[in-house]
């Protein structure tokens, strides 16, 4: 690259990404030493199930707001408008589902793991096949989100690549190590605050150097960046009003409703109230932080009208070019580069440290415990903090490997949650909705899903069909329909590979739920599906009996698998009961197991150990 465009930090840049990571491993260290010590699994790796609904829905934005969205969504606006904004609207009901069908189920079943719902409803190998689909997932993700700050940062501003990404991953090992979910939170909602400190930096100083909100106003109306509602249909344009914010709800139900970094969090309400408010209260803040990146591109374009400087910098990466102009706008304003440093950091370790803590979760939980049953509390809680850890040195593995891959790295990640965390969502509304599907057909599902899934992504990737020109570069151009000449000459190619190819990634999705649901029903008829009485009560969520409450109440019963109510009753019962439990001179040891049906309760009343156990029926 050019040297002569570098740009450089000053001491006090470097003082701030230092407090950063001091604070991170401040609050880390905290909680190492308060409250339990960390020396429970209940504690690591649930926070006490304590929290309440302020930090948690933070923590919730946190986890999947990386320096991908950071950096990528303003590159996103700069070269092709703001039609990616109106994904806004998913966040409707991409939020209202998980809050009022998703967590209803899984908090009242007192989960640890989000996959031990699908042992519940199906059998120990779906649990199974679930989890390892969620570590891959978040494996791949986890590298996209250490690596894209360190080295459109280096591309920049010579900041050392290597020692950016060894810096975050091991900061945060180290505090996610010692402080388990609690830190993980607690960490969170302060790099969230810094997060949304450093791109509003960017957009102030960014305003006023282009002359004010009205001059930028003019440069992104003249240089056709407030995108008009697109209400094309066809399913391959990249981004249209439909593929946003309908493709949207379920790239949004696949993160907010069945991915366990987030169940975790709500696990970790002291309430499902609590649970419930915490996501509702994410509804602005997610707004928030896609307006700030929105409004980010916009200046950005204002002030550089539509300039590209992969020449100068040697990369034709945007993340770079954005890097590039943030630093170029903050240059001279001692500490503002250095916050917006500590800005992409903070979203790089709150959603890492979300990885970490909920793969050591799901490894502890599903793959280790149910084969050592009588393993001690002390040990479980050592080998959960080894987990963590290892995650932590697998992250820097991760990066490395992202390293050798290129493309948008805003697609690949939401490519990632598409082609993963579809099939995933789709074998738990398969679960939650259709109390016929069996465990056959959901394995089976989802095996379909995934392939089908990354034959797409892959084929998509290989073919390079998924790309859109940008608009034109010149602030005062008239409108080109780059975009639309594109999209014509795709749909008219009468391959039907290739068509498939091109669907848009933020269907994928909801593309590849619904493939996982219908495979896994066809399957289910198949091979005889679930009968009413063996189905795990709680597991089922009466969706269709609410969808079609116009029918005769027989037929309702039979689509949504009501339990008679005398269990129903008992069940009230056990939860009074359990809030009961809750009460300060009578603690509570361990929540509950649940062995086929049967629920077993141990719990301490004035020193004495009573075990209850009685059999799980339908809310
Ligand atoms: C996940 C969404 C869509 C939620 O708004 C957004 O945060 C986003 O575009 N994220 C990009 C992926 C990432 O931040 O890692
Ligand atoms: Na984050």
């Amino acid at each position: 690259m050019d040297p002569s465009i570098q740009k450089h930090f000053t001491v006090v840049d470097y003082v701030i990404f230092a407090v950063l990571l001091a604070a991170s491993m401040g609050i880390g260290l905290y909680y190492a030493l308060s409250g339990g010590r960390q020396r429970t699994t209940q504690e690591f790796l649930m926070a006490d199930r304590s929290m309440r609904c302020l930090p948690v829905s933070l923590s919730l934005i946190a986890s999947f707001q990386s320096a991908v969205a950071i950096i990528g969504v303003p590159a996103e606006i700069y070269t092709h408008g703001t039609q990616y904004w109106f994904i806004g609207c998913a966040y409707v009901l991409g939020l209202l589902i998980p809050a009022h069908v998703f967590i209803p189920v899984l908090y009242r079943l007192r989960l640890s793991s989000a996959y031990q719902y699908l042992e519940l409803r199906f059998s120990k190998a779906v649990r199974i096949c679930g989890t390892l689909t969620f570590i891959f997932q978040m494996v791949i993700y986890m590298g996209v989100c250490v690596y894209t700050p360190a080295f459109a940062l280096n591309a920049v501003t010579g900041f050392e690549l290597w020692g950016a990404v060894l810096a975050t991953g091991l900061v945060c090992t180290v505090y996610t190590t010692m402080g388990g979910l609690k830190a993980v939170i607690w960490t969170d909602v302060f790099q969230t605050i810094v997060m949304f400190a450093g791109q509003l930096a960017v957009i102030v100083v960014g305003v006023h150097q282009t002359g004010g909100v009205s001059e930028v106003w003019r440069k992104v109306w003249e240089g056709n960046r407030i995108s008009a509602l697109d209400l094309n249909p066809d399913p391959t344009e990249r981004h249209t009003f439909w593929t946003l914010a309908v493709g949207g709800v379920f790239l949004m139900l696949s993160l907010y409703g069945v991915n366990q970094a987030q169940v975790q969090r709500y696990l970790s309400a002291r309430t499902e109230k609590e649970a419930v408010r915490s996501c509702y209260m994410v509804f602005p803040s997610l707004q928030l932080a896609l307006a700030l990146s929105c409004v980010m591109g916009l200046v950005m374009f204002a002030r550089y009208c539509g300039e590209d400087p992969s020449d100068k910098l040697g990369t034709s990466s945007r993340d770079a070019m954005v890097i590039y102009f943030v630093m170029d706008m903050l240059q001279g304003l001692p500490g503002l580069p250095g916050l917006f440093v500590a800005c992409l950091f903070s979203a790089a370790l709150s959603t890492i440290s979300s990885a970490f803590n909920s793969l050591a979760t799901v490894t502890m939980e599903d793959l280790i415990k149910p084969h050592f049953p009588a393993m001690s509390e002390a040990r479980a809680t050592l080998l959960s903090k080894v987990l963590a850890m290892s995650y932590g040195l697998v992250c820097l593995a991760m990066a490395y490997l992202t390293h050798l891959m290129g493309d948008s790295v805003l697609q690949v990640a939401l490519k990632i949650f598409g082609m993963v965390g579809g099939p995933i969502l789709g074998l738990f509304c398969l679960g939650m909705f259709f109390p016929w599907a069996n465990s056959v057909g959901a394995v089976t599902g989802l095996g379909t899903g995934l392939s089908v899934s990354f034959w797409i992504g892959i084929g998509s990737i290989i073919s390079h069909s998924s790309g859109t020109k940008p608009l034109p570069p010149d602030c005062s151009s008239s409108f080109l329909s780059g975009n639309t000449t594109t999209v014509t000459q795709l749909s008219a190619l009468s391959n039907v590979t290739l068509s498939f190819y091109s669907l848009s990634y933020m269907w994928y999705s909801a593309f590849n739920c619904f493939t996982v649901i219908v495979i896994g029903l066809i399957i289910s008829f198949l091979t005889g599906p679930m009968k009413e009485q063996d189905v795990t009560p709680g597991t089922i969520y009466p969706l269709l009996g609410t969808l079609f409450g116009f029918l005769p109440a027989r037929l309702k019963k039979k689509l949504c698998c009501v339990t008679p109510l005398g269990q129903t009753v008992f069940v009230i019962k056990v939860f009074h009961l359990e809030q009961h439990l809750h009460q300060p001179d009578k603690i509570f040891i361990a929540p509950f197991t649940i062995s086929h049906k049967i629920i077993t309760y141990v719990c301490k009343t004035n020193d004495i150990l009573i075990t209850l156990t009685c059999t799980l029926a339908c809310w």
